[in-house]
């Protein structure tokens, strides 16, 4: 069996190019994880998702564990055999998903209790069970459970929710059950603030996770800030473990994070915005329920290997999304994961030959170009 290990296999600047062995196959680094939700990339069958060269996918706990519940995934053979998605699947604690999508909450130094969003029972997750419930639900990578810091707080309060966090990553390292290849991630919090940042890593080697997650960013603070506490934090990180950005992001928050030593992301921006007709190119992104599309021939991006735009034109997609038809979302979701995957590809490659700044200097003038 292989144990849960991660490699650099060159480096370009802070930028690495990695490659993460689990129970479930390899994983080259920098990637970008899909959402699968509630069990399925939204709107995409299994083998599709792998058809875009995505290696790795998301879980989603807070939903799983609301419907059809942890045990029954358990008992159903565990997330892989149930959406029959054999490679690797991280799935998050349930803690982000309970604060941004529940309002009857109660939060304590045990966890935090909340009421479904489905039927209005009462749940309880704390480090432990949501330990648990990433067990049964069999994650190849699963997430400490944390609180995610709310932008902008004062110092004090940041440094309270991470000292929180802290002791909750504790417990749930405690509650994990070591399997040769399955690995658990601690998250780094700490807000805005470098000395809590760099005291939430200290805290967080010592229980001496296989991975390290950035979390408290992406929550209102901007790119600018963004990239300003990475600048701070990634000096600090354990370099010989995979860092894991969390909710990043657009294609150019992602590049300047690359840049920055970041090896993982996930966003639910590229299947939300394909079912809200909002399509990820090089120029930018295009809102293809634009009526400038009407008569467009043209394919949505001509260096694309989708099916929308190998197969479609632009007029096409057009007349989907303002039919509601189906397949409009369908092949718009498939099109922004390729996106995103060919981004990791050209990002990785750009590692691979040392040229990382050309890469960069080229998409960002593509990007600034806008599309035609
Ligand atoms: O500190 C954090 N701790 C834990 N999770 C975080 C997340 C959720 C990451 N995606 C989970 C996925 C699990 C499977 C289902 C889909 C989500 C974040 N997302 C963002 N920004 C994007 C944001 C998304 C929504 C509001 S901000 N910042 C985040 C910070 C944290
Ligand atoms: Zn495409």
């Amino acid at each position: 069996m292989t144990a849960f290990s991660f490699e650099v296999l060159a480096t370009d600047g802070a930028a690495r190019l990695g490659k993460i062995q689990t129970a479930h196959g390899e994983i080259d680094t920098p990637v970008f994880m899909p959402v699968g939700t509630v069990g399925t990339v939204k709107g995409m069958m299994p083998e599709n998702v792998a058809a875009t060269g995505a290696q790795i996918i998301l879980g989603n706990t807070y939903h799983l564990m609301l419907r059809p519940g942890a045990d029954r995934v358990q008992r159903l053979g565990g997330l892989h055999t149930m959406m029959n998605w054999p490679g690797p699947i991280l799935t998050d604690s349930g803690g982000f998903q309970v604060m941004s999508l529940t309002k009857l909450r109660k939060m304590t130094e045990e966890g935090v209790t909340f009421r479904s969003h489905i039927d209005g029972s009462r749940h309880t997750l704390t480090p432990e069970n949501s330990t648990d419930i990433q067990y049964k639900l069999d994650a190849t990578i699963t997430m400490a459970f944390d609180e995610c810091t709310p932008y902008p707080v004062e110092k004090k309060v940041a440094a309270e929710s991470m000292r929180l966090s802290m002791r909750w990553a504790r417990r749930s390292r405690e509650a994990f059950v070591p399997r040769d290849g399955y690995g658990q991630f601690g998250i780094v919090q700490g807000s805005v603030f470098p000395e809590l940042r760099e005291e939430s890593i200290t805290k967080l080697r010592e229980l001496d996770f296989e991975g390290y997650a950035v979390g408290g960013l992406a929550v209102g603070e901007g790119q600018e800030m963004m990239f300003r506490v990475l600048d701070s934090t990634m000096p600090k990180m354990p370099t010989a473990k995979p860092r894991y950005l969390m909710g990043v992001g657009k294609p150019s928050d992602i590049v300047g994070a690359v840049v920055r030593g970041i090896d993982m992301f996930d966003c639910v921006m590229p299947t939300r915005s394909g079912r809200t007709a909002q399509a990820f190119t090089r120029r930018g992104t295009v809102n293809l329920r634009n009526a400038r599309h009407l008569d467009d021939t043209r394919p949505l991006d001509e260096s694309c290997s989708c099916p929308a735009c190998r197969n479609y034109s632009r007029a096409y997609l057009h007349h989907l999304i303002r039919a509601e038809e189906m397949l409009g979302p369908m092949l718009l979701t498939w099109h922004n994961i390729q996106h995103y995957q060919d981004l990791m590809r050209d990002l990785r490659a750009a590692i691979k030959a040392g040229t990382l700044t050309q890469f960069v200097q080229a998409f960002e003038a593509q990007q600034a170009l806008g599309d035609i």
